[in-house]
């Protein structure tokens, strides 16, 4: 095959591989050289249908895209533009358009630049044309999306300069679009946290890891406000990291909502401070912080004396006030950093961090604070009109490291806390080993207690209560426990503990079962027939609702004269609920029973609750009585209690009456009953009755004891 020949069929066979088609038109004749028909073929075209009415493309080309073409020849021809291309439209038998490209160019052209003859080639660009349409309709559909967007959305470049901001960033920043574009965030607005905004942005280029960042900044309004911001890295076709874009949406309502579920859950409402989940929190905090550090720190448990009392008497709106008051004088006395919290009623607590690494010089510090903080709450309170004095009682436990859980710290400093009530409150106690034992022993002191009464470990004594002629008119009745391994316990070691436990209800109860039967035999014993027996009550005894049908039945059991029973109630029970209080001492006053105050002094009783009260007889406590020797204060409230129960028609007597002046200075002031150990102690009672009858001819002398 000629050379000739041989290229022929490579650029036949190259046109066929690319799918081009080739054309050539002699510009002088008009005439087309070549032409192949091969796009009117691949529209559906026959050689008739080429030969009856289309002699040239033009025939089939879209109206629209002839202009075109034609403008793209002339700009060839004239040489405005090194080659001809133009892009069409052509019908496919079927009608639909399919859309082809063409280039050509224009050869052999003479001195005058007049092209001899025009060559190029057609081929299908129906596939890019499509992907184009489809492309421009999806960066419709983004642009649409982003530039609607409520969210913020930014783009940066490798510098960290904005190439991109939406309409949502520049409507809330001040500067707009102008003042954003071109410049990194720490350059506008600046600032701190922009300054770390653009720190995490590098991060991302760096890593191309996404990020998360809260971003505070004030609006253009002048108000702040918080977006949430994701970085996300935007990479080239190489993978390489061209852009970050930051997309924000504004946080600040949940930041807002985030803000009030906190204080709801971790803070107390009436006083504002932390609540008891916060102080776990905190207390953990410590824990591994003195661990850390070696420094000693400490739990601080505060109760205030008597709220219940304060609460019950002048409402719990009056009880709030103190309780915020109390909470500010708290606050007011610690460090930054230390915590006070609430732990509910009227409990405080504080951690106090930092402290010596020594325990003992730990304990001083503490206590010095504990001082303060006492002398602030004994401070008067303005409580709306009322005027109060309100005390409390402070537990401390000192801990360093974590190796005491919190619970145990906890009951630690309660521990402490009871120890401060049981001393006279108003005090600070410290929790020790020896108080650990203590609560050891209370444990099991609890243990036996439940065994005490059906094993028939208790006893009854009996203390003489004589007139002024010194005749034994009756007698109080006081519990003894026969505890096997401790001997005969006394009250104050096992009462407060049968209060807690409840206990008490059941025990209360025997005791006036065996008065009743004691006052059934002596009903036929002469001389003892006329005895008046008191019984302590206690206040879980008393709150019963139905402790007055408890002592009915017991009274109808034994068919005992209710008149020889005086029920002794103390005033802390009493005032706790009034109302409550009279109406249970009224319907036994109804079947005979008398009442008794108590340890009458040590209360707040006012005179017009006590006016209120049915009783009978006001018992001066004997504290009282042991200061009228010591001190003219003594003398003074002992003056002042027997007038005012002279005044409310109460009978009264004096209990704890050791010594002769004592009684000689009672009778002066005309209080005719007396209970001590002048004239005798608490004793069993077969001891008692022969003490009666010792004492059956009226005498100054004490009874035997
Ligand atoms: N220093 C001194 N003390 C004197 C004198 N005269 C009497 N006492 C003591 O003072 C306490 C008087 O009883 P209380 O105030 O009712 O105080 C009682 C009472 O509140 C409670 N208690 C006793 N028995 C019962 C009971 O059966 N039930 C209830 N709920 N409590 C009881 O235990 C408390 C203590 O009872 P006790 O240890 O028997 O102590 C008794 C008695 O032994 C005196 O001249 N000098």
């Amino acid at each position: 095959m000629a050379e000739k020949d041989i290229n022929k069929e490579r650029l036949e066979l190259a046109l066929e591989a690319a799918g081009l088609d080739l054309w050539e038109n002699d510009l002088l004749t008009g005439e087309v050289i070549c032409k192949s028909n091969k796009i009117f073929f691949e529209l559906g075209y026959s050689e008739e249908d080429i030969a009856s009415n289309m002699d040239s493309i033009f025939a089939i080309v879209h109206h629209d895209d002839i202009p075109l073409i034609k403008a793209a020849i002339y700009d060839h021809l004239t040489g405005v533009t090194a080659q001809y291309r133009s892009e069409f439209r052509a019908r496919a038998k079927c009608g639909t358009w399919v859309w082809y490209a063409n280039y050509g160019k224009i050869m052999d052209r003479d001195k005058n630049s007049q092209g001899q003859r025009f060559i190029g080639v057609t081929f299908n660009i129906d596939d890019r044309k499509r992907q184009e349409v489809l492309l421009a309709a999806r960066e419709t559909e983004w642009r649409t999306l982003v530039e609607n967007s409520p969210n913020t959305i930014v783009r940066y470049d490798s510098d960290c300069r904005r190439i991109y901001a939406n309409p949502a960033i520049c409507a809330v920043s001040a500067g707009g679009k102008a003042a954003l574009l071109g410049r990194k965030p720490s350059e506008y607005p600046g600032g701190e946290n922009f300054t770390a905004y653009e720190k995490k942005i590098r991060k991302v280029f760096a890593t191309g890891d996404d990020a998360e960042f809260e971003l505070n900044s004030t609006g253009k309004n002048g108000k702040e406000f918080c977006s949430h911001i994701r970085l996300t890295a935007e990479r080239d076709l190489h993978g390489e990291i061209v852009s970050v874009m930051g997309v924000g949406h504004d946080i600040t309502e949940l930041n807002s909502q985030r803000l009030k579920i906190r204080e709801i859950a971790f803070y107390d409402p009436l006083t504002g401070l932390p609540n008891r989940r916060l102080l776990v929190d905190r207390l953990q905090h410590a824990l591994a912080s003195s661990a850390r550090n070696g420094l000693q720190s400490a739990l601080i448990i505060i109760d205030l004396d008597n709220f219940k009392t304060l609460n019950d008497t002048l409402g719990h709106d009056i009880g709030d006030l103190l309780l915020q008051q109390v909470a500010q004088r708290l606050t007011a006395c610690v460090r930054q950093g230390d915590t006070v919290a609430r732990m509910g009623g009227d409990e405080f607590v504080i951690i106090l961090e930092n402290l010596s690494d020594k325990t003992q010089e730990a304990a001083f510090q503490v206590e010095t604070f504990g001082e303060k903080i006492l002398a602030t709450l004994n401070q008067p309170y303005q409580l709306a009109n009322h005027s109060r004095h309100s005390t409390p009682s402070i537990g401390v436990v000192i801990f360093s490291g974590n190796q005491i859980s919190i619970e145990e710290l906890m009951k630690r400093a309660d521990i402490a806390m009871y120890s401060a009530k049981k001393s006279g409150r108003n005090a600070i106690r410290f929790f020790d080993l020896d108080m650990q034992a203590a609560v050891e022993n209370r444990s099991s002191l609890e243990e036996s207690m439940k065994q005490a009464l059906p094993q028939q470990q208790f006893v009854l004594f009996y203390q003489a209560q004589v007139d002024n002629a010194g005749v034994i008119v009756g007698a109080e009745v006081l519990l003894r426990w026969q505890r096997p391994t401790h001997g005969m316990t006394l009250p104050e070691a096992f009462i407060p503990v049968a209060e807690e436990t409840g206990l008490i209800v059941a025990i209360g109860l025997w005791v006036l079962e065996s008065v009743c039967h004691q006052l059934k035999v002596w009903e036929h014993e002469p001389g003892k027939e006329l005895l008046h027996v008191a019984v302590n009550v206690s206040a879980r005894q008393f709150q019963q609702t139905n402790f007055v049908e408890q002592i009915i039945d017991v009274l109808e059991a034994t068919e005992v004269n209710p008149a020889r029973i005086t029920l002794e109630l103390t005033e802390s029970m009493v005032l706790a609920n009034i109302p409550e209080a009279i109406s249970k001492m009224q319907v036994l006053k109804q079947k005979g029973i008398k009442f008794a105050m108590d340890d009458f002094g040590t209360g707040h009783s006012s005179l017009s609750s006590l006016q209120k009260l049915p009783l009978d007889q006001l018992k001066i406590d004997q504290s009282f009585i042991h200061d009228i020797a010591e001190n003219h204060d003594g003398v003074v409230i002992v003056q002042t209690i027997i007038a005012m129960a002279n005044k409310l028609g109460m009978e009264v007597i004096a209990e704890g009456v050791e010594t002769k002046a004592q009684k000689d200075f009672l009778i002066q002031q005309h209080c005719l009953n007396f209970q001590g150990y002048l004239f005798g102690k608490p004793m069993p009672v077969n001891e008692f009755e022969q003490a009666l009858e010792y004492w059956a001819t009226p005498s100054d002398e004490s009874l035997p004891v």
